[in-house]
């Protein structure tokens, strides 16, 4: 039968699944007990990050290893290594965690904004979303990959630009949101003259490049049509969501269809559509004016079998002079209520798909 000093040794030279590190080293094994009457190891191990596929695969190795080496039936139990143990293999975590946002088991969900065209307000949408699912107690992220047109950090009052650590850049928190924008890494906003392969990379970079920490929603704002940005960001997160953004005229509907069967065609789960500028509501009368047409929404989310996820009216934010974002409805104006609402839709569709 094995002893508690074999145990140690043979399971100390199977890899931490994170740190890829002996767990000798990483002083992951935390406990060995051996039943001797009825040949059964249990051992306690403690590895840099708990959950998903690698500490699956590091327990198929250690119940392979002991069980060849004499053990009949072994018993295993995690745990985190604690933050000192961790701190010296700080240089690896920090390179799991750029990954992290874009490898499969990260539980982050990216939601991209789209739009058939121009000048319907898919920024506004994209901001008051991800500023209204920071409302709701999630972790939001904001990419502005409008990069030919960013216009985030003027919608959400930034002027500062981000720092950076090491070889990570720091997003600048708004409201709740970390943003990044192309916006922080031109010169005076002069306009941005990369195409094609230089842009991909600069999207590339902004998930691999950022250190944006634990994320439940990373919001991206797309640039406007079916452009090479748009495609670029569906091939690279194949498992990005998408809400489509259109004013209710029905020829607007029909552009944003467009943008809607790229995401079909590529495989993309829609999450709904959002309507905006539906109306104007006159504060004296109540009355609507259907300014912009009417049922724009709901018809292209019936062409694509999706949900209308809400519908917004003509509204310009209050004026508030504490934390000031000029394109940010606070919680307690209408549209800042109907954009709750829609962030609450919006938690409800990914939690079902
Ligand atoms: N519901 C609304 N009520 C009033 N103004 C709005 C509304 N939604 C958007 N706007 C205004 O419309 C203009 C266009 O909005 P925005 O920049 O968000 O559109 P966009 O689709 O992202 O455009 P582009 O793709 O050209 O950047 C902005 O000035 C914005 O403040």
């Amino acid at each position: 039968m094995l002893s508690v000093e074999q145990v140690k040794e043979l399971v100390g030279e199977l890899n931490d699944p994170i740190l890829e590190v002996p767990l000798k080293e990483t002083g992951g094994i935390v406990e060995v007990k051996i039943k001797e009457e009825k040949e059964h190891v249990s051992v306690k191990i403690a590895i840099a990050k708990l959950g998903g596929q690698p500490q699956l695969d590091l327990q198929m190795e250690v119940v392979e290893i002991l069980k060849e080496n004499g053990a009949k039936t072994v018993g295993i139990r995690f745990d985190e290594l604690p933050e000192e143990a961790l701190e010296k293999f700080k240089g690896v975590m920090e390179e799991q965690t750029i990954e992290g946002l874009l490898s499969k088991d990260n539980p982050v969900e990216f939601i991209a904004i789209a739009s058939g065209k121009g000048g319907v307000g898919k920024s506004t949408v994209a901001v008051n979303l991800a500023v209204s699912l920071a409302r709701q107690g999630k972790k939001v992220g904001l990419v502005d990959a409008d990069i030919y047109g960013f216009s985030v950090p003027d919608m959400m009052g930034i002027q500062e630009k981000p720092e950076v650590e090491g070889e990570q850049i720091i997003p600048v928190e708004r409201q709740g949101v970390k943003v990044i924008s192309m916006a922080f890494f031109v010169e005076e906003n002069a306009p941005v003259i990369w195409r094609g392969p230089m842009l991909g990379k600069m999207i590339t970079s902004f998930f691999t490049e950022v250190k944006w920490g634990e994320l439940d929603y990373l919001i991206l704002d797309l640039p406007p049509g079916t452009g090479d940005v748009a495609l670029d960001v569906h091939t690279m997160l194949p498992s990005s969501k998408e809400i489509i953004v259109t004013t209710p005229h029905p020829t607007a509907a029909f552009v944003a269809a467009r943008a809607g069967a790229m995401a079909k065609h590529t495989k993309h789960s829609i999450l709904g559509v959002i309507e905006n500028m539906s109306y104007f509501q006159s504060k004296e009368t109540g009355n609507k004016e259907y300014v912009f047409g009417k049922g724009g929404g709901a018809k292209l989310a019936q062409e694509l079998n999706t949900p209308l996820l809400g519908e917004l009216p003509l509204s310009q934010p209050e004026w508030n002079e504490n934390n000031f974002s000029p394109s940010v409805y606070g919680e307690q104006e209408q549209l800042g209520q109907i954009y709750d609402q829609i962030a609450q839709n919006v938690i409800e569709a990914t939690k079902e798909q």
